[in-house]
């Protein structure tokens, strides 16, 4: 696979950086919809390889979709899904949302994707639809890629089911989004630890915005439960923010080159994981200014920053981004709560410490953390294992550091097609059309 020469920065940055949609709202637009009760659009869809996987898995369901003036059209399924052969790639949201819309019909999905994707965790929410009914065949490995499914879905016993979502959110959110189209009103529980809490917020807004009735079950007990009534979701017409994940390896560029990033379109309130990048570089010394033309990040620039010492499960998909920032930081920093990352697009743990270490620089993988010592780089190039948020990673790192190269620089299509091309135009003084 090539290597992209990540360019360095010839000076602080100065650019306005005009983000696609944000892929974790598109995904739960593009189910609402096609399930739903009647025709809707959505406008600011993402359109990358993950949600065109998305919207493929949906049309052989049964839905159809349409571009309409720059937005999509949504002519939702049947009552109940086609049965359907399903290409996930490598994307989460595919493999952990659809196996249990699928399961909602008696016909059998097989749901099969990358090589990489097949060491993806899904045991919890197989377990899961298999107490609620769900036939599973595993055609490999148990709890994994690939499986076909087949329903229906059941009301279990004492109207309430569980998963384990220490592993991923994406399990208690998948049981969310499914669980208003069973029959009967269901509580929905995920004991234990539950990572991305903002992506579950996300997942019960977008179900209560389509009218769904959910709510919280005693929101300071011990487990987090929602109680959810059936209904047709009735989401009309959504607009879809900017990805404030993708926003990550941009911010970083202000924080490291001592310039300024403003993204146009970022959101009051939201529960994009991505917000918290307000915070995070505030706190690490950027001057953050959320206006009405978007938010603006003014870096210190290497070294003239503190490292930090984060709690990031509830934010994990913004941790490379944060790496590539520490290793430039003036002080040593400590990512924690990240176990979890092992099983997205690769062990991203120990991939970033692996990257890292392989320039120079030094990281070590604490098993539910990363500590990160900020030390000079050497050229070399960073392996990406087909990880979109490890492309990233690397580019930032080339900012500061000549002779930088990233293997696959093309996997960045996963979420952010064209990420080469908006990163050289970033670094040029890239301006708004
Ligand atoms: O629901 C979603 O859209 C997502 C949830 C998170 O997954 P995990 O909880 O597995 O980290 C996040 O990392 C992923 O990028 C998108
Ligand atoms: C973990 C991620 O993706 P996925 O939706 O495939 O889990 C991510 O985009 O950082």
């Amino acid at each position: 696979m090539t290597v992209w020469e990540a360019p360095t920065a010839s000076g602080p940055i100065d650019a306005v950086v005009a983000l696609p949609g944000s892929k974790s709202q598109t995904a739960r637009a593009l189910y609402l919809a096609a399930v739903s009760d009647a025709p809707t659009t959505i406008r600011g869809a993402l359109d990358a390889r993950d949600t065109r996987l998305f919207v493929g898995a949906l049309e052989q369901m049964g839905a159809s979709f349409a571009p309409q003036g720059g937005a999509l059209r949504v002519t939702p399924m049947g009552e109940r899904p086609r049965p359907a052969a399903i290409d996930c790639g490598l994307a989460g949201t595919v493999m952990r949302f659809l196996p249990p819309l699928a399961a909602l019909s008696r016909g059998t999905t097989r749901f099969d994707g990358d090589a990489a994707a097949r060491a993806r965790p899904l045991a919890p929410l197989l377990g899961a639809l298999e107490g609620m009914g769900a036939r599973v065949h595993h055609e490999g490995a148990p709890g994994r890629l690939p499986f076909t499914i087949r329903g229906p879905l059941r009301t279990p016993l004492g109207a309430q089911c569980a998963v384990d979502a220490s592993a991923s959110s994406q399990f208690l959110s998948a049981l969310l989004l499914v669980a208003p189209l069973i029959g009967d009103p269901l509580f929905v529980s995920a004991p234990g630890r539950v990572v991305s809490m903002p992506h579950v917020e996300m997942t019960v807004r977008a179900l209560a915005r389509a009218g769904i009735d959910i709510e919280e079950v005693d929101e300071a007990g011990p487990v987090r439960t929602w109680h959810v009534f059936p209904g047709r979701p009735s989401p009309g017409d959504t607009d879809i923010e900017p990805d404030l994940s993708n926003a990550g390896p941009f911010l970083a560029a202000a924080m490291v080159t001592g310039g300024r990033v403003r993204v146009p379109g970022w959101p009051r309130a939201t529960s994009q994981p991505g917000d918290a990048w307000r915070a995070i570089l505030g706190h690490m010394g950027a001057r953050v200014e959320l206006g009405d033309d978007g938010l603006t990040v003014e870096g210190p620039g290497a070294g003239n920053y503190p490292g930090i010492d984060a709690d990031m499960s509830a934010v994990g998909e913004l941790t490379p981004a944060l790496a590539a920032i520490c290793a430039s930081a003036s002080s040593p920093s400590r990512l924690s709560g990240i176990a979890h990352l092992r099983g997205h697009e690769t062990d991203r743990v120990a991939a970033l410490a692996t990257e890292l270490n392989r320039l120079g620089g030094d990281a070590q993988d604490g098993g539910d953390c990363l500590a990160i010592t900020p030390a000079p780089l050497r050229p070399g190039t960073v392996e990406t294992y087909e990880d979109h948020r490890m492309a990233a990673f690397g580019a930032v790192l080339g900012l500061t550091t000549a002779g930088v190269g990233v293997r696959d620089i093309e996997c960045t299509s996963k979420t952010l097609p064209g990420f080469a091309r908006m990163w050289a135009g970033a670094l040029t003084g890239g301006r708004e059309p």
